[in-house]
């Protein structure tokens, strides 16, 4: 057993995401989203599974914030639905819309804890795809007016923000891969949607700071952390590239104003060039004040000309997997912070870890076990990267409470409370339990 002390101005939290947990899809003056219609389109979500209902937090908001208080985050990481605020993208703004996130985050302010705020996590309006998406510079000037929008009417209240989540998910899992919204398998188009939403995450930082905002903004990347299956160059390569696409593709621009030569090359030979614009890399590299980092899983990479546009394949090793199959491996979090340490040392959140266990009510209670073993194992890394002097400020675990999993519908359950779909009755796993003990103490102590 260890005991792993945390400092003491360390963030505790959970975080979720609009179109994951509110339901009440068609209430409120809401519009329509990308996921609102690709859930409805055959075949691309688990079960047919939509976000119609989901968790119903748009109306259970202050018992989700009573469980907070219960579990004793201090931070809660959420996301604004664009199609809330905007109904129609670019146009008339829905008044009912900010109505309803001042309750919100005036009620989690009375209960003492920080909103951290997510500007985009994936819901699209339809009326923008419709016209082209993230590579129709239309996209990027409505979602200019939609930041806007929100930074007037939360400055003071919302101090932490982040302008996307996971933009390797928004551009190549959902118009390369196709897996997401809105199910693209074109690579021109996932450069594009990439190229795109990092224009509109410099123009929304030059306007957070025109504006004169209080508080602190960045970008949430997910991690890919890979290392090479064979000491090949071959394999590293391959490895390089997974990596990459995650991570340096969109830090690179941020950070250093141009995208990694040898991706951009990689591409070129794929047929697919990047639409930079006059004064593009200029807007994108504003400086930011915080990365958050979203990490669930490694692997081992290999060269394999077969698999997809990278030529990397990741070899199932065996390890023990999550119910959603990515293997268990804490250690990818340690290497992939010190990577991250080639643009300095800038202040880190992880703002998603957590694990997909399928655990169901027995006897009335969720015996998690599973769950609390991956937590413990990654804050342990946790505690292991700040001793290292890296500037990792705080956690937020994923999720607060089980919620609508994108393609994989309601079946992956990655929630520190479970919910039942039928009766949206709130649960509290031991898991839940576990992670109350841990914030109260603001130390790990390790059960082995
Ligand atoms: N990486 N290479 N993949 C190669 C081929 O993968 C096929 C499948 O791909 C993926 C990759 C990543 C994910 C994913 C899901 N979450 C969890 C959500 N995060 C934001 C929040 O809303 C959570 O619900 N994080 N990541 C899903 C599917």
């Amino acid at each position: 057993m260890t005991i792993f002390q945390f400092p003491k101005d360390f963030r505790w939290g959970t975080a979720t995401a609009s179109y994951q947990i509110e339901g009440a899809a068609q209430e409120g003056g809401r519009g329509v989203s990308i996921w609102d219609t690709f859930a409805r389109t055959p075949g691309k979500v688990f079960n047919g599974d939509n976000g119609d209902i989901a968790c119903d937090s748009y109306h259970r908001y202050e018992e989700d914030i009573e469980l907070m208080k219960k579990l004793g985050i201090n931070t809660y990481r959420f996301s604004i639905a664009w199609p809330r605020i905007i109904p129609d993208g670019d146009g008339e703004i829905n008044r009912e819309g900010l109505d309803f996130y001042h309750r919100f985050v005036d009620k989690l302010l009375e209960a003492g804890i920080e909103p951290f705020c997510t500007l985009y996590h994936w819901d699209l309006p339809q009326t923008l795809e419709d016209d082209g998406g993230w590579g129709n510079r239309r996209t990027v000037d409505a979602f200019v007016k939609y930041a806007e929008v929100i930074f007037k009417e939360f400055s003071g209240k919302i101090n932490f923000w982040l302008t996307f989540n996971e933009p390797w998910c928004i551009a190549f899992l959902s118009n390369l891969l196709g897996i997401h919204a809105p199910g693209n398998r074109d690579l021109q188009t996932s450069i594009n949607v990439a190229h795109g939403l990092l224009v509109a995450h410099g123009k929304a930082v030059q306007s957070f700071r025109r504006l004169g905002i209080t508080g602190q903004i960045g970008i949430a990347p997910n991690v890919c952390w890979a290392e090479p299956y064979s000491k090949s160059p071959e394999d590293q390569a391959a490895c390089d590239r997974s990596i990459a696409l995650n991570t340096d593709w969109f830090l690179d621009p941020i950070y250093k104003g141009s995208y990694p030569q040898f991706m951009v090359d990689w591409f070129a030979e794929a047929g697919a060039t990047v639409p930079i614009q006059e004064g593009d890399m200029e807007i994108i590299s504003q400086p930011i004040d915080l990365l958050g980092i979203n990490y669930y899983t490694m692997g081992l990479n290999r060269f394999n000309p077969e698999a997809g546009v990278l030529q990397s394949e990741e070899v199932d090793m065996g390890l023990t997997k999550t119910d959603i199959g990515w293997p268990i491996e804490s250690r990818g979090l340690y290497e992939f912070m010190h990577y991250l340490q080639k643009y300095g040392n800038v202040d880190v959140y992880i703002t998603e870890n957590g694990a997909c266990i399928n655990d169901d009510l027995d006897n009335g209670k969720i015996n998690d076990d599973r769950r609390i073993s991956y937590y413990e194992q990654h804050l342990a890394q946790i505690h292991r990267i700040i001793n290292d002097g890296i500037n990792l400020k705080g956690y937020m675990a994923w999720s607060l409470m089980d919620n609508f999993e994108w393609a994989e519908g309601y079946r992956m359950r990655f929630g520190l409370i479970h919910v039942d779909y039928r009766s949206l009755v709130r649960t509290p796993k031991e898991s839940f339990y576990w992670y109350q003990n841990v914030i109260k103490n603001n130390w790990l102590e390790t059960r082995s």
